[in-house]
């Protein structure tokens, strides 16, 4: 039985190109982001995010990472403005982490591994439903904030709190009345780019928002991250780390800052 694609020796980032050939392609994600070589441009908009609390729903251990999901059937958690047009809404939000502090993030800064990144996923309701939007080149706009070693972040918690019950692969939880914006550091300067899904299928259909200014996690709640498992219950436990891809190719794109 082929196994499916992951983050080990066998089947990591570097084996995904044999199923799917667009790990290759001209606008692959994530990127090492390199200040100096972002162009201001003083016609990017504010970003806008209006997220309604009582549109989560749920939390899963998905084997590659957790996910907070959140219902999408109206426009009452949305993106609007920064260098997007129209309105996106919040499917989704999940993390990429490290098995030390020392890498985890799938951006990078000049080079700098962080040791989380959380992505906020949002879908062009140009589109019919999510699933169209991905295939679609300007289908997602997902915006990516570093998280660094530091104090608690209480606003992090209750996400953290809810991980002992889908310690496993395929397990999933209701998660209710959260607030994605607290989530957010207080500056929402960002870099933008033309990318893609991290992980298969690699999807070339993502605006990248990446903010500047990261947030902080202590070195307990990293533990927590670090507790899940990729391995689904009565499997060989293995540890759910280092699930990020590494910066790819900037082939010619151009990135773009909102500050100067
Ligand atoms: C088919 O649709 C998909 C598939 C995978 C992901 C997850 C991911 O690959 N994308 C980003 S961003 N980080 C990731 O880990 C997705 O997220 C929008 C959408
Ligand atoms: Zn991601």
């Amino acid at each position: 039985m082929s196994h499916g694609w992951g983050y080990g020796p066998t089947n990591g980032p570097d084996t995904w190109g044999a199923d799917f050939p667009v790990a290759n392609g001209p606008r692959q994600s994530p990127i090492n982001i390199v200040p100096k070589e972002a162009q201001y441009d003083s016609s990017l908009k504010a970003l806008k995010l209006r997220y309604d609390p009582s549109n989560a729903k749920g939390i899963l251990n998905n084997g590659h990472s957790f996910q907070v999901d959140f219902v999408d059937d109206t426009d009452s958690s949305t993106l609007t403005g920064g260098p997007i047009s129209g309105t996106y809404r919040l499917k989704q939000f999940h993390f990429h982490w490290g098995a030390s502090d020392d890498r985890g993030s799938e951006h990078t800064v000049n080079g700098v591994k962080f040791p989380c990144e959380l992505h906020l996923v949002h879908w062009n309701t140009q589109y019919p439903s999510f699933g169209e939007a991905a295939s679609q080149p300007d289908g997602l706009a997902v915006v990516g904030v570093f998280l660094k070693i530091g104090a608690a972040n209480p606003r992090i918690q209750k996400v953290l709190d809810a991980l002992d019950s889908i310690k496993t692969k395929g397990k999933q939880t209701t998660f209710t009345n959260f607030d994605a914006k607290t989530l957010l550091p207080s500056s929402l300067d960002y870099w933008t780019y033309d990318g893609s899904l991290t992980t298969p299928p690699l999807l070339e259909s993502v605006t990248w928002i990446v903010l500047k200014e990261p947030i902080s996690v202590s070195p307990a709640q990293m533990a927590k991250f670090r507790s899940l498992l990729f391995t689904g219950e009565g499997e060989a436990p293995c540890c759910m780390v280092d699930n990020y891809r590494p910066p790819q190719p900037l082939k010619g794109r151009q990135l773009r800052a909102s500050f100067k």
